[in-house]
């Protein structure tokens, strides 16, 4: 008698590997990064100290910081080559394909690619968080005829890419707000964006291609792709009191709502609460509470309904809006921010490394003989 093969359709519940980067613990709805509480980072450390500690297992002292970012700011300008390919993409092509491809097309450039010794995966992880947002902010100017603004060395991280997308630097709740995003973003172990990562490093292959694949992963909206889906929809929706209305309609037709739900979580997100606290911080700083009224509405609706939480993209994707950002760029600040958390599996992987492959069970014909062409 055959053994009964039990298949996990999405790999639910499966374990795939260990790993020391981060915790994400449901039954808590809590979430940490190398043992400290995403929350008290949010409140205790930056985005650039979040960075280090997930590279290198540690938060930095005051000199290990400040090394850090000379190196990220040392490391930001782009090729006069990489330049005039983001020039000849196409006008309206999604920032993260103009993306992916900018970091496709890093990875021919870079002088350590083939190297996937620690050291030089450092020195690449490094590249690419310096010159992820520098490609991304040039990408969507241009996109929209406008010249890029070239990174500013005096500027730090978060600043830097206000300059860099408005050519100012706005007021410091702002840069808080966006700091804050950057922390939450950074890292949630096996998602599907750093799973890919981790199986394409798992085979060899350099960390460009790794990235470049986590990018592709991300922007689907069933993942990163959400946070800009869910403006859309929150544009969608006439008025608050018209949401009751247009949720009932998507029930009806069988449809996602977009920034609910999450593989692991299912009694809510542990990064919602502090994003929607500074996603409301920022409707009082621009003066225009409409978006989080309306999404107070639906997260009271599904929870009500259909006993579905809103997870990290709902609140984001207000957040981005009223900080002033073009929709087409949520997805991509995104990768500006995982880019850390991807590249610490990445280094992570190619340390204690095996292949990986899983199996499928055969659904198809039969095995049967091939009739020559003529006898079909
Ligand atoms: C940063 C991130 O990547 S966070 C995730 C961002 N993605 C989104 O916001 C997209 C919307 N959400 C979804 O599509 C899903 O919730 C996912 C992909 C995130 C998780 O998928 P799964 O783990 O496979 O979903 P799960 O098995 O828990 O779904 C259970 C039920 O809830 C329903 N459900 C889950 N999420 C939603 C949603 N957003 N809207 C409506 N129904 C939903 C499913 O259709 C399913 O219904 P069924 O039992 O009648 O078939
Ligand atoms: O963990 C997941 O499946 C998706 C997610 O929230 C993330 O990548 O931040």
């Amino acid at each position: 008698m055959s053994e009964k093969i039990e298949v996990r359709k999405g790999l639910v519940g499966v374990y795939a590997d260990e790993s020391s980067i981060s915790k994400v613990m449901p039954e808590t709805n809590s979430l940490t990064y190398r043992g400290y509480a995403v929350q008290d980072l949010c409140e205790e450390a930056s985005f650039d100290e979040t960075a280090y500690l997930l590279w290198n297992g540690e938060l930095p002292n005051r000199s290990q910081l400040s090394a850090f970012q000379a190196e990220e700011k040392a490391n930001r300008a782009l090729s006069p080559a990489l330049l005039r390919v983001l020039r000849d993409f196409p006008q309206d092509a999604h920032p993260m394909d103009a993306i992916r491809t900018a970091v496709s097309f890093m990875g021919m450039e870079d002088p350590d690619t083939a190297d996937v010794s620690e050291p030089a995966q450092r020195r690449k992880a490094m590249r690419l968080l310096a010159k992820i947002p520098v490609a991304v902010a040039a990408a969507h100017r241009l996109s929209k005829g406008e010249e890029p603004i070239a990174p500013d060395a005096s500027l730090p991280f978060c600043e830097n890419f206000f300059h860099m997308v408005f050519g100012k630097v706005p007021q410091k709740e702002v840069i808080r707000a966006f700091d804050v995003s950057m922390i939450l973003y950074a890292e949630h172990t096996f998602n599907a964006s750093t799973f890919t990562a981790r199986t394409i490093t798992s085979t060899m292959a350099d960390m460009h291609g790794a990235i470049t694949g986590g990018i592709a992963a991300l922007k689907g909206p069933l993942h990163g792709g959400a946070n800009e889906a869910v403006m859309h929809m929150l544009k969608e929706i006439p008025s608050p009191e018209a949401a009751g209305e247009w949720i009932k309609d998507k029930f009806e037709h069988k449809a996602l709502v977009m920034g609910f739900g999450h593989r692991v979580y299912k009694n809510g997100d542990s990064r919602v609460p502090t994003m929607k606290k500074y996603a409301e911080l920022m409707a009082e700083v621009v003066g225009d509470k409409r978006w989080m009224i309306t999404s107070a509405v639906l997260a009271d609706i599904m929870l009500r309904q259909k006993n579905i939480h809103p997870n990290l993209d709902f609140p984001a994707g207000p957040a981005y809006y009223l900080m002033g950002f073009d929709i087409p760029l949520f997805t991509p600040i995104f990768v500006c921010s995982r880019i850390t958390g991807w590249a610490a599996h990445v280094i992570e992987q190619g340390a204690d490394n095996r292949l990986i492959r899983p199996l499928s069970l055969y659904t198809g014909p039969e095995q049967r003989n091939v009739v020559p062409i003529d006898q079909r």
